[in-house]
């Protein structure tokens, strides 16, 4: 996927802008952390990318082919957006997996959806009961199954582990790993995940994008960023995160 110049401008005052001239390149085996402040655009940014949300200026192309030329629903079966806040349809678990196979006209998976259930922790669940009944950590890792079944090749995933206890956020994590690097195409597949952890920004990104100050600040290797950042507020930005994460424990 190749981004190029983006602006948005600021929800509350189109004169304003949330970001502006974001560009950059997704390639195959990509793993990307997505950090920066809170309300520095994001989920937005993630969003756009999935063309769930408009923008004013530039271009996303996926496959060598602007957007615009592509119809939304079948740039959604490559590129799947995973919120941070799950929707469920109303109806069962089993209703819930089967959906998106519907919505795009794909065979259903079963074994498939079993092994990801499983994989999330979740292989006790009952595809009988309802999905609105699960709890909010349950529908975060079922609306991920929900996206892996669609086999898309970009996953853009928000804050997808906030809700986790520890055991199904490393699960979460090795799953998503093994989705990106293991596969017998190892080419095809990348992700970019929003995350507020640094510690898991380590685990799951060979790269980091920080926003910050309107824009996409710096884009590095992952390795690098953490070592010795660019600009001055990545730097402060990891400190205070550290900080925070000290006076939490
Ligand atoms: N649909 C919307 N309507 C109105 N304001 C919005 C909408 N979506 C986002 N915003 C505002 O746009 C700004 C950027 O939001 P966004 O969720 O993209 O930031 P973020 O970097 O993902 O933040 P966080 O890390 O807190 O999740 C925020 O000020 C937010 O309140």
């Amino acid at each position: 996927m190749h981004i190029n110049n983006l602006t948005k401008s600021k929800f509350d005052d189109p004169n304003a802008l949330l970001f502006r001239g974001v560009t950059a390149k997704l390639q195959p085996a990509d793993r990307i952390a997505l950090i920066g402040g809170s309300g520095t655009g994001k989920s937005t940014l993630l969003r756009i990318l999935s063309l769930l949300e408009s923008f004013e200026e530039g271009t996303i192309a996926l496959e060598d082919r602007s957007s615009t030329e592509w119809k939304p629903h079948s740039w959604r079966r490559k590129v799947s957006y995973v919120a941070q806040k799950p929707i469920m349809r109303s109806g069962t678990v089993g209703f819930n997996l089967r959906t998106v196979s519907q919505l795009h006209n794909l065979p259903f998976d079963e074994e498939l959806a079993r092994k990801y259930m499983a994989a999330v922790g979740l292989g006790q669940t009952d595809w009988n009961k309802q999905a609105g009944d699960l709890s909010g950590g349950e529908q975060q890792r079922l609306a991920l199954v929900r996206s892996l079944l669609l086999q898309p090749d970009i996953l853009l995933l928000d804050e997808i582990t906030s809700s986790l206890d520890p055991g199904s956020k490393q699960a979460v994590e090795s799953l998503l790993l093994e989705w990106v690097t293991g596969q017998s195409d190892p080419s095809a597949r990348a992700y970019v995940w929003i995350t507020h952890d640094l510690e898991q920004a380590r685990i799951i990104s060979n790269q980091i994008w920080f926003m910050a100050d309107g824009g996409l600040l710096e884009q590095a290797e992952t390795g690098a960023f953490f070592a010795k950042p660019a600009t001055e507020q990545a730097r402060r930005f990891i400190q205070g995160l550290k900080e925070g994460a000290k006076s939490d424990e």
